[in-house]
């Protein structure tokens, strides 16, 4: 089974277009003030109609979103998934407002934590954000990977958090991850994505195969 890969925080079309012509699945906008690859719907836009050739769906990362930000968004910028950095109960009433996939974002400590739920569009699973942190993801911290490794999700899930070329095959051995999402693994500062970094995750990943959980 090909494992999944998303490229998440793009702030360029150098990073765009390294992700699209690696053949990653998915794409990922921040539209969280707080982050530094926080993009503005218009920026988004205009990176999405400068790139030549066919693109990775195309993610939009919101926490705690009202609707009216959603909506604004989805006026600038056309959106395939919605990922929600929220409750479950809100999740649900975005997915039914505005009628797109919506992936939550799970924190995750110890398997009690893992998602039962089967009617959103499908998890991001990845370790709590310390305390100080100024953003619930993106901050390069990794869960512990073999929690996951004997979990039978009915559902689509990814593994995220502390993700990069060097560990990205240790990851999904250990985990069985389907479908893995990078941010500040695959970049060289803050907000500053590596077209190499993004090309080596994304061969590194392809390489590793989730076994087949049938
Ligand atoms: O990337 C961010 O700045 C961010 C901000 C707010 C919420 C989530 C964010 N990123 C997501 O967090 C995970 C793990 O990221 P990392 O690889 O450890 O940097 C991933 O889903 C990012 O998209």
């Amino acid at each position: 089974m090909k494992t999944g890969v998303k490229i998440c925080g793009l702030t360029d079309g150098a990073g765009l277009k390294a992700a699209s012509d690696a053949a990653a699945d998915w794409i990922g906008f921040v539209f969280f003030e707080r982050s530094p690859r926080f993009v503005t719907p218009t920026e988004a836009a205009e990176l999405i109609a400068s790139h030549e050739g066919a693109l990775p769906k195309i993610v939009g990362l919101f926490v705690k979103a009202s609707d009216a930000q959603i909506a604004e968004t989805l006026a600038t910028v056309k959106l395939d998934i919605l990922q929600l950095y929220d409750t479950p109960e809100r999740a649900r009433a975005i997915k039914a407002r505005f009628g797109l996939p919506v992936w939550l974002s799970c924190a995750v400590e110890s398997q009690d934590d893992l998602p039962k739920d089967t009617d959103l569009d499908g998890y991001v699973i990845e370790p709590r954000a310390p305390g100080n942190a100024s953003r619930p993801g993106g901050n390069g911290i990794s869960l512990d990977w073999a929690l996951l490794r004997n979990w039978h999700a009915p559902f689509p899930w990814m593994l995220a958090g502390g993700l990069n070329p060097d560990n990205i095959a240790q990851a999904i051995a250990a985990s069985h991850a389907p479908a893995v999402d990078v941010s500040s693994g695959v970049e060289t500062a803050p907000g500053c994505k590596s077209p190499d970094m993004i090309r080596n995750f994304i061969k590194n990943a392809r390489g590793t195969c989730a076994p087949d959980r049938n």
